[in-house]
């Protein structure tokens, strides 16, 4: 039987990357596996278990079909690899850090995936993303700007969508998630 795919978005700065982090043990030793993002940033500001690659190999990557799902945001490009679809076909439920932006399309190509859409108060988020100090403050307000852009479109999201607020700890996200996806 084919695994799930559950595409998981919010604003940048929501935790995405912590909550897949952080349920990474207990994700696996459920026979889950979470897709490894190729990304256009430096090594050093990848700040994840992501694949920083250049402009140039990301578009030959793309050229020889070696991503299931791509997209362009806050000025880098980003990949999915093509290894999701292996691992669906096994069985494997399968966590993707997804773009909202790309939901449309990402559904277009697997009409089945299950969104998880993560939300935290915007003076919250601001305060994360000044702290993990990655981006500029410039940056910092350009993500909030493209969040505000995408509050309508979530509020009208799929109604079989998870939403998980992630203001409080990140351990109780985790145990919302968990749970979701075993229920
Ligand atoms: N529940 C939480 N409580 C406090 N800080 C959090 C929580 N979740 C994430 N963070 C912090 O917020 C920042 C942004 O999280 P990150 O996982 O990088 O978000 P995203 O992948 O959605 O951009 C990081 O510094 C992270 O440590
Ligand atoms: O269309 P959006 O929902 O805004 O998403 C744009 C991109 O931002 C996130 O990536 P990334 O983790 O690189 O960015 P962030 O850490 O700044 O959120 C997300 O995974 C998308 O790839």
């Amino acid at each position: 039987m084919a695994g799930r795919l559950i595409y998981l978005i919010g604003p940048s700065g929501s935790g995405k990357d912590s909550l897949l982090d952080a349920a990474r043990e207990q994700l696996t030793a459920k026979g889950a596996c979470i897709a490894r993002r190729v990304i256009t940033r430096s090594a050093e500001a990848t700040g994840e278990a992501a694949m920083a690659v250049s402009a140039a190999q990301f578009e030959q990557m793309r050229e020889e079909g070696a991503f299931a799902l791509h997209w362009q945001a806050n000025g880098l490009q980003y990949g999915i690899p093509r290894i999701i679809d292996q691992w669906l076909e096994q069985g494997h439920d399968v966590l993707v850090n997804g773009s909202r932006g790309h939901l449309a399309q990402a559904r277009l190509r697997y009409p089945q995936l299950q969104v998880v859409l993560l939300s935290v108060a915007q003076d919250v988020l601001r305060q994360r993303l000044l702290a993990r100090g990655r981006e500029t403050p410039e940056e910092v307000e350009a993500r909030l700007a493209r969040n505000a852009r995408f509050a309508s479109e979530a509020r009208e999201a799929d109604p079989r969508l998870l939403l998980l607020d992630n203001s409080g700890p990140l351990a109780e996200t985790v145990a919302r998630l968990l749970a979701h996806l075993h229920q």
